[in-house]
């Protein structure tokens, strides 16, 4: 008798939670926005996810937040599955929630398993607090302007030998070469990040450059897919063994083991860094001292590790195909970066700190890119305790406890308000020195920290392909942006590659 109504007081309960999780929290978070005159729409249990499904399969990904923006404005209250959330292109709630606020803000649910999926949990992308501090005092030293500066030459030397491979298939078929840019430029960065802060070579021998390419490919795919299946967004759920997980652990294990190769190669004292300083390697090995609250285990430095291969090579390399492809479908302004590309490389042999500083317009075009078609659009936060924020137009919102944010910088990036002419890609508009509403790279403590490293790779890539090689799009090809983690060519790109100069 007891046990039977102990039994059902617990099956009452969970059938609480779930009530309470799916449909009474979110209602009431949402309620309390709108109360505040914040304009939105509450769909019970599924939220927006079946509109974000229906355009994802479409191959129009986030579409909806555009109709959605045009329809409320820059905040708006909505749901994605049962998280509540305030969406926003607001640079005013941009800065409350990345900055002002931050303390009461952590990477929420959907990041955390996303990555989390691929990267486990302890690492500096998901790292909050106290811990997040510790990961990246450690790893901050390696991207210092002293550091990375000393990291030319290896980029130069690592551009220079994947240019030249493209210069001998062109030689032995007499023709140009048709490349899928997007695999190209994946390889690409990867051998720089392996380089630069593993100091590994992995162009001779290219299987780990295949199976971190490969299994990163798979992986992203699948991940993207149980998002739109609305198994990623319940935590317990996503950590079983059901919807392709086995599929993306498979990736990530695969993964790790080249990550570990890489680690064990240093243990043994058989690489070293290529920069002035210590490379990752370096920071994360001599982190098992005395100092037991330093100390990273052999599993976080694999975690952080595998992090920084993920985040070090995708995010650039999404940046250089699509700056390729606005250039070649932008002629004026290909034309214009050519001519500074040729005149700084033809007077100047080797690119160097000082001849990477005059590639003023390379820059320019790459931060249009970063504006036009940002690589990582979204950014999202958890409010771990209730506070208020500040829009632009000086309304003051209460946030309650457990909602969402979801920032969303491409719709920021083609505003009108801010920008002119917005849908027009125009690089000039950063060659005049005003202070603008850009975040590529997040802002506040999160802020990427490899962005700099990314810059400067960035420019080293676009200026020594463009003045070796001329591109152009082969037509009747379906380009269309993927979605989860970076915004990259669905379908890859595919573009004819003609030598300009040898080597
Ligand atoms: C064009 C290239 C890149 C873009 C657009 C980019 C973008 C971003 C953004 C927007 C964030 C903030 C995420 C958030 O606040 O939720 C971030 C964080 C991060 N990025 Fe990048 N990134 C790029 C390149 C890189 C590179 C080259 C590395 C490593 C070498 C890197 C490593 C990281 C890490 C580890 C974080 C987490 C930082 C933290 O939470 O403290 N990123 N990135």
């Amino acid at each position: 008798m007891w046990l039977t109504i102990i039994l059902f007081t617990l099956l009452l309960y969970v059938i609480y939670r779930i009530i309470n999780f799916w449909i009474i929290r979110p209602y009431t978070i949402q309620r309390d926005l709108a109360n505040q005159g914040v304009p939105g729409q509450y769909t019970p249990i599924v939220g927006d996810v079946l509109r974000h499904r229906r355009d994802y399969y479409a191959d129009k990904a986030l579409i909806y937040l555009e109709e959605a923006n045009a329809k409320f404005g820059d905040y708006y209250h909505t749901s994605f599955g049962p998280f509540p959330c305030l969406i926003t292109s607001d640079p005013g709630v941009i800065e409350s929630v990345l900055k002002t606020n931050t303390r009461f803000y952590h990477k929420n649910v959907l990041v955390r398993e996303l990555f989390g999926a691929l990267l486990n949990y302890e690492n500096l992308l998901l790292a909050e607090d106290d811990n997040h501090t510790r990961h990246r005092q450690l790893t901050n030293p390696i991207f210092q302007h002293q550091n990375l500066n000393s990291m030319i030459p290896v980029m130069v030397d690592r551009i220079s030998n994947f240019l030249a491979q493209w210069q001998n298939d062109i030689n032995d078929k007499t023709s140009p070469l048709t490349l899928d840019i997007s695999k190209e430029m994946s390889y690409l960065t990867l051998d720089i990040i392996f380089g630069c802060v593993f100091g590994v070579e992995t162009m001779k021998d290219r299987s780990i450059n295949d199976t971190i390419y490969h299994n990163l490919q798979i992986a992203f795919d699948e991940v993207e897919k149980r998002i739109y299946n609305v198994i990623l967004i319940i935590p317990i759920l996503n950590r079983l063994p059901i919807l392709w997980k086995k599929r993306i652990d498979k990736c990530k294990q695969d993964m790790r083991n080249a990550v570990l190769q890489m680690i064990n190669l240093r243990k043994q004292g058989l690489t070293k860094a290529t920069c002035k300083g210590p490379d990752l390697l370096d920071q994360l090995l001599v982190t098992d001292g005395d100092n037991k609250k330093e100390k990273f285990s052999d599993e976080d430095i694999l975690n952080e590790a595998l992090t920084f291969v993920i985040a070090g090579h995708d995010t650039p390399r999404t940046l250089i195909i699509w700056a390729l492809y606005y250039l070649v479908t932008n002629p004026d302004v290909y034309q214009e970066l050519q001519n500074e590309v040729d005149s700084v490389l033809s007077k100047n042999q080797e690119l160097t700190v000082t001849t990477v500083s005059l590639l003023t317009y390379t820059e320019a075009v790459l931060k249009e890119t970063l504006r036009y078609h940002h690589p990582a659009p979204l950014l999202l936060r958890t409010a771990m305790a209730d506070n208020t924020i500040v829009a632009s137009d000086g309304k003051q919102i209460r946030i309650r406890k457990g909602t969402d944010i979801f920032i969303v910088l491409n719709i920021l990036n083609r505003s009108e308000k801010y920008w002119h002419e917005s849908n027009k890609f125009d690089p000039s508009r950063f060659l005049e020195n005003h202070v603008n509403v850009l975040f590529p790279f997040g802002y506040g403590p999160h802020t990427c920290i490899g962005q700099n490293f990314a810059m400067l790779e960035s420019k080293i890539i676009l200026a020594m392909m463009l003045h070796h090689f001329r591109f152009e799009l082969i037509p009747g090809q379906k380009i269309v942006q993927g979605t989860a983690v970076t915004v990259r060519p669905k379908y890859g790109l595919s573009m004819r590659v003609w030598s300009r100069s040898g080597f």
